[in-house]
C-alpha cells in the first residue's frame, strides 16, 4: 500500500522476549490446578479469583463474587443508544448487548489456549466457566436485566459464528435500502450467534484444541507422505488453514511437508511448514542480544539491491533456506533472480508512479511509505558509531535526535521527505514461542465467519485432488501493488472462478534482507485471523524460491486513495466514524489475539466490495502475550436516570437499524409495568450502579518493545523518544488516523521527516479551522492524542475505552457490519464484482506476461 519504502536496520531489543518470559512465569504461578472435570459455580468464581489479575481487594471480591452470582447481568451502554437494555428482554437480548462475542473469547482463548501453557488454557476455561455461570444466573434469575455502563461483562468483539461476512452478505450492492436489512435482521445469522447456548457451543473448548499440524502428520503414513511429495516437488510446504481440521478432512487433502531435511527440521522445531525460510533467520535474529534499545545499523539504499543478480544469504542465519535453495535447481517454478531484480526495478518504479499519479493534490505528499527495521547483532556495533544530530530545541531534543538518526538515515538514501514511511522490525518474533505459532497454526483452518465461503471450497477442492496448492494452481490476472517484502497480483484459481490475492515473496530477497522474520510474523499473524474486518488466509505455500500467502481479494483499493477522491479531500464525520470504527473492531480484535498492530494509516486499510474496510499488513506487527484482566470498577458511578432527549435514546438496539421491538418496549412498556414490576427494575437498576459486574479487558497492556516501528507521521511519541511502547502506541496511531480522514492531513507533519518526529514529541495538538469537525470528535481525538501513553485513551482497557466515547454514541458495534457503509464516488474506479469470483472483464485486463504454467511461471517482483 505503500508507495516508496524505505529501509534501514536497527538491532531488535530483547525487551519482547523478556516480558513474554516474564508472563509465562506469572501466568504458570496463577494457574490453577486441575482438581476435576465438574466444577461447581462457585468453584469457577473461586478459581477465576485466583487465576486473574483482580484489581480489586479481597472484600471487593467478594462483593464482586456475589454480584456476579446474583445480579442480573446488567446490559449495554447508556450512552449507546443502540446497545441500552431498559427493560426485561430475553437472555438472548441480553447477550446481544453485553457484546460478549465468540469472535472475543476465541480470540482470547487463541491466545490463552496454547498447548504448552497450561496456565493460561486454565485462566480462559475459568473465565469461560464464568461467563457460563453468570449467563446461568441471569437467566435463571428471572430478574430484569438493567443498564448501566459501569457493569458491563465486557468483551467487545464480534461474534465469530456470524456468516454474513460482508463479501457473503452483501454481494450485490453498496446501497442495499434500509428495509432489506431489516428484513434479513429478522433471519441473521447473528441472532443465533448471540444466543447464549450456540455461543458456548461454539467456542472451542480447551480440551478440545485442535490437533496441531505436527500431530495430525504423526497419523499419515510416511509412504503417505512421500507420495504426496512426488505428486508436486515444487511445493515444498503448503499449508491451507483448513488442513488442522483433520477430523474433518481426508488425509490426501492434507497439505503435508514433504521429507526434506527443511521439513524434518521444522517438525523437530514445531513449526509450522512455510515457516522454515525464517526459521533459520529468526533462530538467530530473534536469539537473545541482551540490548534493549533500539539501535541504527546502517541505512539500506532497496535500489542497491535491485542490480544484484541475486541476494547472497546470510551463511549464519539462512542454513535452512540455503538447504531449500540448492533444491530450487530443479523445482524453480519461478523467474530467475536475475528476473526478479529487473522487475524489481519495474514496481519500485511504478510505486513512483503511483505516486507522481497522486500528485497535484495536497494529500499526495502524505502517501505512507514503510519503513523496515530489522535487526542484527552483527551490524549493531557499526551501525552505534554512527553519529547524528537534530534540531529539537527543547527537553525532548536527546530522545527525538535518537529517533531521528534513523529518520535522518533514511532520508539519506530511501525516501523523500514527503512520504509517510513505516518502520519495521523483527519484534514479532522475539516475543512468541514457537510452540504459540503451532497453535496459531493449528488453529488457522477454524474460521467460523468464512467457514461457508465458496472460496474455502475450491481450495479444498484443489487441495484434494493435487495434494496441495501451489503457484501453478492460479493464473495470476494482475499486479495489484508491491510492499516491502513482496508482490501481490490478483489470482484467479484454475477452473475454479475464484478469485485472491496472490502475496508472492522472493525467499532469496527475504533472507538476503533479513526481511524472512517479517514475512513469517505476517503469515503467523494472518493464520490466526478470524474477524469480517481483516484478511483470511485461505493458503500459503513455500516452494524453493517462493513463498506465498493467498488472501481474500479485496477490489476496493485503500482508504488513502478513497480519502483523495473525497470532496475536500477529507471524509465527512459519518463516514470517518464508520471506517474508525471498524478499524477500532479490527484492532481490538489484534490486540486480544495479542497482536499490536504498529502500522495503522489510511494506505493499509482496504475497502472490501460492499464498502466495508479489512486492514491489511501484519509484517510490523509485535505479538505479544495477553492476559485477561477483570476489573472492577474503582468508583462506581450512580447516575441519575438519564432523560431520554428521544425515545430511542436510552432503547437497546439490538437490530440493526435501532427500529425494533425492544426499542418501543423500552420506550413505552413501563407504563403498563406493574407496580410490583417497576419496583423491582428500580431496584435492580440500582444496585447494579451500586455494585457493578466486573469488566473483563483483554488488552496486551503490559507489552513492550523498544523497536522503532511504524510510519513517521503516525509514530507515537514513546516510539519516538525511544522510551519502549505497548499497545498504546495503537491508540495513537487510532488518533492520527481519525485526524487525518477528518482534515485531511496528519496532525504534526512537518516540512521533512526531521519535523514531523520533532512536532510528534513536542508540539501540542492543534486543529484546523476547516473544515468544521465536531467537539466529540476534537475530544476523542484529544485523548487519543495524549503524549503520554500511561494517559491516553484506551491505554488501559484498550477499545473499550473508546467505544464508549461520545464521538461513537448511538453506534450499534456489534452490528456494525450489517451497516449501509459509506457511499463510494462515482469516480470510485475500485474493481468491484461478486466477493471472490471472477471478474466478468477480466478480459480487459491485460495481464497475460504474468501467467503461470506447471513448467514456467513469469512474474514481477517487487
Ligand atoms: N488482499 C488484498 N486485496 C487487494 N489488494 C491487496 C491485498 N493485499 C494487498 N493488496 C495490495 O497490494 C499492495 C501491496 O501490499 P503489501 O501488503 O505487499 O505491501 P504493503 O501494504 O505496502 O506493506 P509492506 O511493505 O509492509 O508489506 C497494497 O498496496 C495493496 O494495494
Amino acid at each position: 500500500m505503500d508507495t516508496v519504502r524505505n529501509t534501514c536496520e536497527i538491532v531488535e531489543s530483547t525487551e519482547e522476549l523478556d516480558f513474554e518470559l516474564k508472563l509465562d512465569d506469572k501466568a504458570k504461578k496463577r494457574s490453577v490446578p486441575k482438581s476435576g472435570n465438574k466444577y461447581s459455580i462457585e468453584d469457577d468464581i473461586n478459581r477465576l479469583f485466583e487465576a486473574i489479575d483482580v484489581r480489586t481487594s479481597a472484600r471487593g471480591l467478594e462483593a464482586l463474587r456475589k454480584s456476579a452470582m446474583k445480579r442480573p447481568i446488567r446490559v449495554g451502554s447508556s450512552q449507546a443508544s443502540g446497545i441500552g437494555i431498559s427493560e426485561p428482554v430475553s437472555l438472548k437480548q441480553a447477550l446481544r448487548g453485553l457484546c460478549i462475542s465468540q469472535a472475543a473469547e476465541t480470540a482470547a482463548m487463541k491466545r490463552l489456549s496454547k498447548p504448552s501453557s497450561s496456565s493460561r488454557s486454565s485462566e480462559a476455561g475459568t473465565i469461560k466457566r464464568l461467563y457460563r455461570a453468570v449467563v446461568a444466573e441471569a437467566s435463571g434469575s428471572g430478574l430484569p436485566l438493567n443498564e448501566g455502563k459501569e457493569n458491563l461483562v465486557e468483551i467487545t468483539l464480534v461474534p465469530e459464528k456470524i456468516k454474513s461476512n460482508s463479501s457473503e452478505k452483501m454481494p450485490e450492492s453498496l446501497q442495499v435500502p434500509k428495509t432489506e436489512f431489516l428484513n434479513q435482521a429478522a433471519h441473521h445469522p447473528l441472532d443465533n450467534a448471540m444466543t447464549p447456548k450456540v455461543t458456548m457451543n461454539k467456542m472451542p473448548s480447551l480440551d478440545q484444541v485442535v490437533p496441531l499440524v505436527t500431530e495430525s502428520e504423526k497419523d499419515i503414513p510416511k509412504a503417505e507422505l512421500q507420495k504426496l511429495n512426488s505428486k508436486d516437488s515444487s511445493s515444498i510446504a503448503v499449508t491451507c488453514g483448513e488442513i488442522q481440521e483433520v477430523e474433518t478432512v481426508a488425509p490426501s487433502s492434507f497439505e503435508v511437508p514433504v521429507e526434506t531435511p527443511v521439513v524434518q527440521k521444522e517438525k523437530k522445531d514445531k513449526l509450522h511448514p512455510g515457516s522454515s525460510l525464517s526459521t533459520s533467520s529468526t533462530g538467530c535474529s530473534v536469539s537473545k542480544c541482551g540490548n534493549n534499545s533500539p539501535r541504527l545499523i546502517k541505512p539500506v539504499f532497496r535500489g542497491k539491491s535491485f542490480i544484484k543478480k541475486k541476494v547472497k544469504q546470510d551463511p549464519t542465519s539462512a542454513s535452512i533456506s540455503s538447504t531449500q535453495c540448492d533444491r530450487s535447481a530443479n523445482n524453480d517454478l519461478g523467474p530467475s533472480t536475475s528476473y526478479l531484480d529487473s522487475h524489481k526495478r519495474d514496481c519500485t518504479v511504478n510505486k513512483n508512479e503511483r505516486k507522481e499519479n497522486l500528485k497535484g493534490s495536497p494529500a499526495s505528499s502524505s502517501t505512507n511509505t514503510s519503513i523496515e527495521v530489522t535487526s542484527s547483532v552483527a551490524e549493531t556495533t557499526s551501525s552505534s558509531k554512527v553519529g547524528f544530530s537534530l534540531h529539537c530545541g527543547n527537553r525532548n531534543k536527546a530522545a527525538v535526535t535518537k529517533a531521528d538518526e534513523r529518520s535522518r538515515s533514511r532520508e539519506k538514501g530511501e525516501f523523500s521527505q514527503s512520504s509517510k514511511s513505516s518502520i519495521g522490525d523483527y519484534s514479532s518474533s522475539t516475543s512468541i514461542s514457537e510452540d504459540s505459532t503451532l497453535s496459531g497454526s493449528s488453529r488457522g483452518g477454524y474460521r467460523p465467519h468464512m467457514s461457508k465461503d465458496l472460496r474455502w471450497e475450491a481450495i479444498r477442492s484443489v487441495q484434494k485432488q493435487h495434494g496441495c496448492v501451489g503457484l501453478r494452481h492460479f493464473k495470476l490476472l494482475r499486479k495489484l501493488g508491491c510492499g516491502d517484502i513482496g508482490t501481490v497480483y490478483l489470482a484467479e484459481l484454475t477452473g475454479a472462478n475464484c478469485l485472491f490475492a496472490l502475496k508472492v515473496m522472493d525467499n532469496d530477497f527475504l533472507v538476503g534482507r533479513k526481511k524472512m522474520p517479517r514475512a513469517q510474523t505476517e503469515r503467523e499473524i494472518m493464520q490466526m485471523l478470524d474477524h469480517p474486518f481483516l484478511p483470511t488466509l485461505f493458503a500459503h505455500f513455500t516452494t524453493d524460491k517462493f513463498s506465498g500467502l493467498v488472501m481474500e481479494y479485496c477490489p476496493g483499493g485503500d482508504l488513502h486513495v478513497l480519502r483523495q477522491r473525497q470532496p475536500n479531500r477529507s471524509f465527512s464525520e459519518q463516514a470517518a466514524r464508520f471506517y474508525v470504527a471498524e478499524v477500532l473492531l479490527a484492532l481490538e480484535y489484534l490486540h486480544m489475539l495479542g497482536v499490536v498492530y504498529r502500522d495503522l494509516k489510511p494506505e493499509n486499510i482496504l475497502v472490501r466490495e460492499d464498502g466495508h474496510i479489512m486492514l491489511t499488513d501484519f509484517d510490523l506487527s509485535l505479538r505479544c502475550a495477553v492476559n485477561p484482566m477483570l476489573l472492577k470498577s474503582s468508583s462506581p458511578v450512580v447516575e441519575p436516570p438519564k432523560k431520554a432527549s428521544s425515545p430511542c435514546t436510552e432503547s437497546s438496539c439490538i437490530e440493526p437499524f435501532c427500529l425494533h421491538p425492544s426499542w418501543q418496549v423500552s420506550c413505552f412498556t413501563p407504563r403498563l409495568l406493574s407496580v410490583a414490576a417497576k419496583s423491582r427494575k428500580i431496584k435492580s437498576d440500582l444496585a447494579a450502579q451500586i455494585s457493578p459486574l466486573p469488566q473483563i479487558v483483554v488488552e496486551p497492556t503490559s507489552a513492550r518493545s523498544n523497536s522503532f516501528v511504524g510510519t513517521h507521521e503516525y509514530l507515537a511519541p514513546e516510539i519516538v523518544k525511544g522510551e519502549g511502547h505497548g499497545s498504546a502506541v495503537d491508540w495513537w496511531t487510532f488518533g492520527i488516523f481519525l485526524f487525518e480522514l477528518l482534515y485531511g492531513r496528519t496532525p504534526f507533519k512537518g516540512s521533512g521527516n526531521e519535523e514531523t518526529l520533532s512536532n510528534v514529541v513536542s508540539q501540542s495538538l492543534r486543529f484546523p479551522v476547516n473544515p468544521t469537525v465536531s467537539f466529540h470528535a476534537r475530544d476523542l481525538i484529544r485523548g487519543l492524542l495524549v503524549k503520554e501513553p500511561n494517559n491516553r485513551l484506551g491505554s488501559v482497557k484498550g477499545a473499550a475505552e473508546i467505544k464508549q466515547h461520545p464521538f461513537f454514541e448511538g453506534l450499534n458495534w456489534a452490528l456494525i457490519r450489517c451497516a449501509v457503509p459509506p457511499e463510494l464516488p462515482k469516480s470510485y474506479d475500485a474493481v468491484i464484482g461478486p466477493p471472490g469470483m471472477a471478474l466478468q472483464k477480466q478480459g480487459s485486463i491485460k495481464c497475460e506476461e504474468l501467467q503461470g504454467t506447471d513448467e514456467h511461471v513469469e512474474f514481477e517482483m517487487f
